[in-house]
């Protein structure tokens, strides 16, 4: 087995969630579906829910921000203007989550409302999160060996705490200390890094970050940040060059921990 050791210096492991922890497959093919065969039903029996609301000023404010861009679809202020109205409003944020989503756009506005459509689902029991078998074991060695552990994932907070609380492992939401998401900035800018560790209390080199997007491990490196890129099935090809540059795991048990045994 391949092993690599982790620096002395780490003292948390910041763990990224699609393609790392969790296979690209269980996003893909059951949380995105769900948001697309029901968001414009959930925008029907919500709308007028503060959540809501707060939900589709991001959108439209993110929407304005992408004016620019290719086929984006705008999302028109609301003049509270009869049913018609409303019903085409609510068209607009169908079809500008699902153009967000057909581009895999990591927005806080997009993340923000999936995770709330996502809570329903969860709790009732009907989405089970999905881990790959190596991460509870590891990250519980990991935490008996004094390491601290925390998510940075563009899903929100709120998701990322659905996914762990109801995972086909049980409830091991546990074993986090804490969770990021692009309210700290995006994975991509070496800035979200260092606040990471701002807000974590420690050095940007006290942090071995694991994830499977080399722009993401490129960017916390830029902050001297420790960064191991993540081999999965189902994952996206690295080049040759990435191969060579990064060090690579295919399971977080080709991890070493000097400290353990
Ligand atoms: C944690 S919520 C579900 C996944 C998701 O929406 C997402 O964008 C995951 O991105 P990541 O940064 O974990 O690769
Ligand atoms: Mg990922």
């Amino acid at each position: 087995m391949v092993v690599l050791s982790v620096p002395s210096e780490v003292t948390v492991i910041l763990l990224d969630i699609e393609g790392t922890t969790t296979p690209i497959a269980f996003v893909k093919d059951i949380l995105f579906p769900y948001i697309k065969e029901n968001v414009k039903g959930y925008l029907e029996t919500h709308w007028e829910e503060e959540e809501c609301q707060q939900d589709v000023s991001l959108l439209r404010k993110q929407a304005e921000e992408d004016s620019h861009l290719d086929g984006a679809v705008p999302i028109p202020a609301a003049s509270g203007d009869g049913a018609d109205e409303l019903e085409q409003l609510i068209q607009a944020v169908v079809d500008n989550v699902c153009w967000q989503m057909s581009l895999d756009r990591k927005t806080t506005a997009l993340k923000q409302l999936q995770g709330h459509m996502w809570r329903a689902a969860f709790k009732a029991g009907h989405v089970k999160a999905e881990f790959f078998e190596d991460v509870v074991p590891a990250v519980r060695k990991w935490r008996e060996a004094g390491m601290k552990v925390y998510i940075y994932s563009s899903g929100s907070v709120e998701a990322q705490k659905l996914l762990f609380g109801h995972s086909t492992e049980g409830d091991i939401l546990e074993l986090v200390d804490g969770h990021f998401d692009t309210n700290i900035g995006h994975k991509v800018e070496s800035e979200s890094y260092r606040k990471i560790a701002n807000s974590i209390g420690c050095s940007t080199n006290n942090i071995l970050f694991l994830t499977d997007v080399t722009l993401e491990a490129s960017a916390a490196e830029e902050a001297d940040v420790h960064v191991a890129v993540v081999v999965r099935p189902g994952n996206a090809g690295l080049t040759d060059d990435e191969k060579t540059y990064y060090s690579l795991i295919t399971s977080f048990s080709e991890l070493y921990l000097p400290s353990s045994t």
